[in-house]
């Protein structure tokens, strides 16, 4: 049930364009994941794939140009969602959009969005996914700028981009999710998504005509404030991970910042709202 990574951090200077150059030596020498930092590149590397020599294809690390330090660690993993994955079927929202693994046959939908979801969250199946998706199908996103804040596999910044929106910007607390809709964005090969791995602190000054936000009850209500701050007058809001119990709570904190309730979905309980912002 796990995995065992080996993790590299490189420290490197100049950053630019030594970060490019290292990211792109180390993805060609095997190196599957990447995390830039404010000093350096942090790089992952399933143990299996690790040899000796490896470090001796990555030619910047020899280069006089850039000053690079590097220590590494092994991290192993636990793939919660790796008995699952196995059974992973695929789905199709509303007849219109279908969300499969890599190793499905593709589908004749209008929008058919590829994930591997390993660790991360969003694959359609869950109730709060499966809403979002509607809602988005339903909504018009040509030419809209769009926050997917946690984003757990990016599938709802993706569906987005599909739709038309642009630029897109797809935020996740968590590393691996961070890394996993990286992955999932060019696998879909999605050019105007920007993935930060981090939290509504990084939304200072950030403006957007629509948000997505699938969370959960206490984080969406702590961040409220922030979401409404960033969007545009007659800006959109779709909001889940909640339950309907939770529904008047929720909307008199929108209601607190003038956004104000449009329409909603519910299913086993779970609901995914949309507000406006007035
Ligand atoms: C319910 S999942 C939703 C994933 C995906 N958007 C979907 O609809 O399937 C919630 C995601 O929010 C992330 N998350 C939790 N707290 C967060 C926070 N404070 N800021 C940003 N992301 C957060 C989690 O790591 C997780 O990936």
């Amino acid at each position: 049930m796990s995995a065992i990574y080996i993790g590299y951090k490189f420290v490197i200077a100049p950053l630019q364009p030594g970060a490019e150059i290292l990211i792109a030596e180390l993805g060609a020498a095997g190196f599957e994941s990447f995390v830039e930092e404010e000093d350096g590149v942090l790089a992952y590397i399933q143990k299996d794939e690790w040899h000796e020599d490896i470090l001796d294809e990555v030619q910047i690390l020899s280069s006089e140009a850039f000053d690079i330090t590097f220590t590494f660690e092994e991290i192993e993993q636990i793939n919660w969602n790796e008995a699952w994955e196995k059974n992973f079927n695929p789905i199709v929202v509303d007849e219109v959009c279908a969300v499969r693994a890599p190793f499905h046959d593709p589908f004749n939908t209008p929008y058919e969005v590829i994930i591997e979801p390993k660790m991360s969250f969003g694959t359609g199946h869950h109730e709060t996914t499966h809403m979002m998706i509607q809602h988005i199908l339903k909504h018009d996103f040509e030419g809209k700028s769009v926050l997917d804040m946690g984003c757990g596999t990016a599938v709802l910044a993706i569906l987005a981009e599909m739709k038309g929106a642009n630029p897109i910007d797809a935020i996740d607390i968590d590393n691996w999710c961070y890394l996993n809709s990286l992955e999932n964005i060019a696998r879909n090969n999605r050019k105007h998504i920007t993935v930060y791995e981090g939290d509504a602190s990084l939304l200072n000054g950030k403006h957007y005509d629509i948000i997505i936000a699938n969370i959960n009850r206490n984080i969406l209500l702590n961040d409220m404030e922030t979401y409404a701050a960033c969007l545009n007058k007659d800006g959109v809001l779709f909001l889940s991970g909640f339950y309907k119990d939770d529904i008047s709570t929720i909307e008199e904190a929108c209601n607190k910042h003038h956004l104000f309730y449009v329409d909603g979905l519910e299913k086993n309980q779970w609901v995914a709202l949309q507000f406006k912002k007035a």
